[in-house]
C-alpha cells in the first residue's frame, strides 16, 4: 500500500516532532489537537527547529517554508476522512487513546492504517475497540523525534503482515531505522530505560545524593548523553509515572513501583520541561 496523506494526533512535543519529519519526507501532513493554540504551540516548535537547521546551512529557507507548507492545521477528527496513515500522538491514557481511535474509525477510509505512538500501552488493547485490529500498530518514536533514529514497531495481536510492512517502509521514508518489538508493556525501550529513571528518582528520594550528583553519575560514569532526572523531565513527569504505572500493572512485579516522589510531583503540577518546572527549574 502507498501512503501519501498522513495525519498526527495531538501537537504536543511528540507529535509535532513526529509531524515534522513526516513533512520533512515530502508528505502532506494534518496535524490535530483539540485547540488552535496547541497546533500552533506545536507549529512554532516545528519552525524553530527548521530555522536551526537553516543557520546551520543544512537546509535553505525555501525548503523551510515548502515543509512548513506541507503541514496543515486541523481541530476536528472528522479530517481524517481521507487519511491513509493515522499516527496517533495524544496524553499517555488508554481512555483518550481509545475515544480517539473509536471515533477515528468511523471517519477514516476503510484503507487507512492507525498507528499509536504509545510509549507503554498494549497495542492489542487499543486495536480491539475498533473494527479493524488488523490495521492497527505502535509507530514509537524517540523524543527529540528529528534526533533520535529509533522507531519500535509494535505488533498487536492481530496486526496484518502488510500493515506491519507498510509502516516499516514508512519508517526507512522517514529517515529512520525500525526495531520489531512485541505486544508487551513498555516493548522495549520503556521496560529498560524508565525503571532506571524510577531507580535514580528514588536515589534521590532516600537522599543517597543530590540531584546533580545522581545525573552527574550517570553522564561521567556511563556516557549517558543527559542524567536519568533531566531525561525525566525531558519526557515529561506525567509520561514517566504513566509507564511506571502500566508496567507495575501489566508486569504484575513490584519491582515495577512508581517511587512516590513522582507521584508527589506529578500531582504538584511540576511535570518538568513543559510545565517549567520538575526535578529542575527551567527559564526558556
Ligand atoms: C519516553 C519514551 O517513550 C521514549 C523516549 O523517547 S525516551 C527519551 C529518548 N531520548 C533520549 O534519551 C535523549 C537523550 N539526550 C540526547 O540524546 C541529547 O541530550 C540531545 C540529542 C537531546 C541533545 O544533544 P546535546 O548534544 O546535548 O545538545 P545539542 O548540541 O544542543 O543538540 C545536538 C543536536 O540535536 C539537536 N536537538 C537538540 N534538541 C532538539 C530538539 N528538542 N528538537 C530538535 N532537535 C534537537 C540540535 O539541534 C543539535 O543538532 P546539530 O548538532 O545537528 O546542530
Ligand atoms: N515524551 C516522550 O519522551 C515520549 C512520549 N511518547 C508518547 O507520545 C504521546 C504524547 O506524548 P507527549 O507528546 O510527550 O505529550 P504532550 O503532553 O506534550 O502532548 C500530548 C498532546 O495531545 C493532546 N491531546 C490530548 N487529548 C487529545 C485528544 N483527544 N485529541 C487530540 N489531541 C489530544 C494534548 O493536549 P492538552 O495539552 O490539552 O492535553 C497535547 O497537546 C504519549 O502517548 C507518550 O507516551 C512516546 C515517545 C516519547
Amino acid at each position: 500500500m502507498t501512503i501519501q496523506k498522513v495525519m498526527v494526533v495531538g501537537a504536543g512535543q511528540m507529535g509535532s516532532g513526529i509531524a515534522q519529519v513526516i513533512a520533512q519526507a515530502g508528505f502532506e501532513v494534518k496535524l490535530n489537537d483539540m485547540k488552535q493554540e496547541f497546533f500552533e504551540r506545536g507549529l512554532r516548535v516545528i519552525a524553530k527547529n527548521l530555522t536551526r537547521d537553516v543557520e546551520k546551512g543544512r537546509k535553505t529557507e525555501e525548503e523551510k517554508e515548502a515543509i512548513l507548507n506541507r503541514i496543515t492545521m486541523s481541530l476536528d477528527l472528522k479530517d481524517a476522512f481521507d487519511a491513509d496513515l493515522i499516527i496517533e500522538a495524544a496524553t499517555e491514557n488508554m481512555d483518550i487513546k481509545q475515544t480517539i481511535f473509536k471515533e477515528l474509525d468511523a471517519i477514516a477510509p476503510k484503507h487507512a492504517i492507525f498507528a499509536t505512538n504509545t510509549s507503554s500501552l498494549p497495542i492489542t488493547e487499543i486495536a480491539a475497540v475498533t473494527e479493524r485490529p488488523e490495521k492497527v500498530i505502535g509507530m514509537h518514536f524517540m523524543n527529540p523525534v528529528p534526533v533520535m533514529k529509533l522507531v519500535e514497531i509494535i505488533r498487536g495481536l492481530a496486526t496484518a503482515d502488510e500493515v506491519y510492512k507498510t509502516v516499516e517502509q514508512m519508517t526507512h521514508q522517514l529517515g529512520k531505522t525500525p526495531v520489531e518489538v512485541n505486544d508487551f508493556p513498555g516493548f522495549i525501550s520503556n521496560r529498560i530505560l524508565l525503571p532506571m529513571i524510577n531507580e535514580a528518582v528514588y536515589a534521590l528520594y532516600e537522599g543517597v545524593a543530590t540531584k546533580e550528583a545522581i545525573d552527574d553519575v550517570m553522564k561521567l560514569g556511563m556516557n549517558h548523553p543527559m542524567g536519568p532526572l533531566t531525561l525525566a523531565d525531558f519526557i515529561g513527569l506525567d509520561t514517566c509515572l504513566y509507564i511506571m504505572e502500566i508496567l507495575h500493572e501489566g508486569l504484575g512485579d513490584s519491582k515495577y513501583r512508581p517511587c512516590p516522589l513522582l507521584r508527589k510531583y506529578v500531582a504538584a503540577g511540576w511535570l518538568g520541561r513543559k510545565t517549567g518546572r520538575g526535578f529542575y527549574v527551567y527559564e526558556d
